[in-house]
């Protein structure tokens, strides 16, 4: 039985690209994560119902990454607002809040904190504040916090390796950290070391720089979690 739960992002550029997705390529997967952000607003609202039954059978997070986070897609505050709680009809079992370009939405929708990831996002640096900023978002009371930064040097790897324990050993399994690039790959599999809940492999495409495939990630997974006791 793995600890660390695979989350494979889905990344439709075309509603048509829905039909050629073979969830049989899925199975085994704890989560399917939604990047919406590569389609507009429209057409996210147009395939929504599609997209949420044709995973019926999945957990399903529903993400929105902006431009400023490293993804496509740019809304005000309202906006992004909107599309979220019209997206919650959907009964997602998660949804991804930015705390710190979108924190306001958080406020607004505190009735569904059981479904919202709340995370952060840096493709430039580890920030020195960043167990300042990890302890600022847990005191929202969310289902997780989710952070994912650029290592420069291997000790900004191992730094979150530690950081990613310490906050788990004090505050619980509410955490998803992850370096991102080539350099951080190694956080992305030691969940069972770090406390880290879920890492995020690629299928199809990588959505984020480092990621391993879905194949490695189980391989990897299976040999380093598999006598884990629950
Ligand atoms: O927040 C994350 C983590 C991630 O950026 C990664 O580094 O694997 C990938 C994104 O799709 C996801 O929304």
């Amino acid at each position: 039985m793995r600890r660390t739960k695979i989350v494979v992002p889905v990344m439709l550029t075309e509603p048509s690209d829905l039909e050629r997705v073979n969830i049989n390529d899925y199975e085994d997967v704890d989560l399917i994560e939604w990047r919406a952000d590569f389609l507009s607003e429209e057409d996210i609202l147009i395939l929504a119902p599609q997209f949420f039954e044709k995973f019926k059978d999945f957990k399903v997070l529903f993400t929105l990454r902006t431009v400023r986070e490293g993804g496509n897609i740019q809304l005000s505050e309202k906006k992004y607002l909107a599309l979220l709680q019209k997206i919650l009809t959907y009964n997602p079992a998660y949804i991804d809040i930015e705390y710190f370009t979108h924190g306001r939405a958080l406020h607004q929708l505190a009735a569904f904190a059981d479904k919202i990831v709340l995370s952060y996002h840096n493709f430039e640096e580890v920030p020195t504040d960043l167990t300042k900023r990890l302890l600022k978002m847990h005191q929202e009371k969310t289902a997780y916090v989710k952070v994912a930064v650029m290592p420069g040097h291997e000790c900004d790897v191992l730094d979150l390796m530690q950081i990613t324990r310490d906050l788990t050993l004090e505050y619980g399994e509410k955490f998803i950290t992850m370096a991102m690039g080539e350099l951080g790959r190694l956080t992305r599999i030691s969940g069972y070391l770090t406390g880290s809940c879920w890492t995020f492999a690629s299928l199809t495409a990588e959505s984020a720089p480092g990621q391993l495939s879905l194949q490695h990630t189980r391989q990897i997974l299976d040999l380093l979690e598999s006598d884990l006791t629950e």
